[in-house]
């Protein structure tokens, strides 16, 4: 199978979206479920086609909800739609296989931060267009961060200075993001991880507010409020 292509724009994004959503609680994979109205996989893939950079978007569904996510998706935006994997990592893959070569950039993009901007995702290609090879949006920490041992005992406080919450979309060269996963021995939970083993820089943009990650219950609240802001 391969994707189909829009005319404007040069960046692929892949948009996994086939995880169960455990800790969000029941009811169904958490891409399907409803954020005012629309799910959460609709509301993400809305602000990837409105990047003017998006030529075009793969999404990794749950095996048994392909048929109905390319039902869901046929009025929001041109998708191609392959079936996920067991791990995020596997998703990412197999939505990446169906990516022509020609295309150079491609993003990453959880369908669970489904309020992410589109000048995020902006921001993010147009670092890597300017040379980077692997390029991911990050948010300072704000908590105190303690290392402790396995029976929760700390053992002392880590400098948050130098740590930063990483978000997605996710961006690399296309040959770095193939070359990474081809390269991958164990699941990861994200894709800069792979391309980090592999040694090559991984360069830092700002991201934001509005692209926290929808997984427990109260960021469900969240989003429905934030997406009451003017
Ligand atoms: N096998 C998987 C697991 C996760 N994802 C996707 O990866 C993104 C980030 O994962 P996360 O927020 O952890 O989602 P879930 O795995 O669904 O959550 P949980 O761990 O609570 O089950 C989500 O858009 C999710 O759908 C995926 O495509 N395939
Ligand atoms: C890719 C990611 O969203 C970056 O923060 C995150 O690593 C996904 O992790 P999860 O444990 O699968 O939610």
């Amino acid at each position: 199978m391969t994707a189909k292509l829009n005319a404007r724009g040069d960046v692929a994004v892949l948009v996994p979206a086939a995880g169960a959503g455990l800790r969000l609680g029941p009811g169904g994979p958490k891409a399907l479920r409803l954020l005012a109205g629309e799910s959460l996989l609709v509301h993400a893939v809305r602000r990837v086609a409105a990047s003017p950079s998006v030529r075009l978007i793969v999404v990794a569904a749950p095996a048994a909800e392909v048929e109905a996510v390319r039902s869901l998706l046929a009025s929001v935006a041109p998708v191609t739609v392959v079936a996920g994997g067991a791990e995020r990592q596997e998703s990412v893959a197999r939505a990446l296989a169906v990516v022509p070569p020609e295309v150079g950039i491609v993003l990453v993009h959880d369908a669970a931060r489904a309020l992410t901007p589109p000048a995020v995702i902006e921001s993010v290609a147009a670092a890597v267009r300017e040379g980077r090879p692997a390029v991911i949006p990050v948010l300072p920490v704000v908590d105190t961060i303690k290392e402790v041992t396995p029976d929760e005992t700390v053992l002392g406080t880590v400098d948050r200075s130098v740590l930063r919450s990483v978000q997605t979309p996710q961006g690399f060269r296309h040959s770095v993001l193939a070359d990474a996963h081809a390269a991958a021995a164990d699941p990861l939970t994200d894709d800069a991880g792979l391309v980090e083993k592999a040694g090559l820089p991984v360069t830092c943009v700002p991201g934001s507010e509005l692209a926290m990650k929808i997984t427990r219950p109260l960021d469900l609240i969240l989003a429905e409020a934030l997406l009451k802001l003017p």
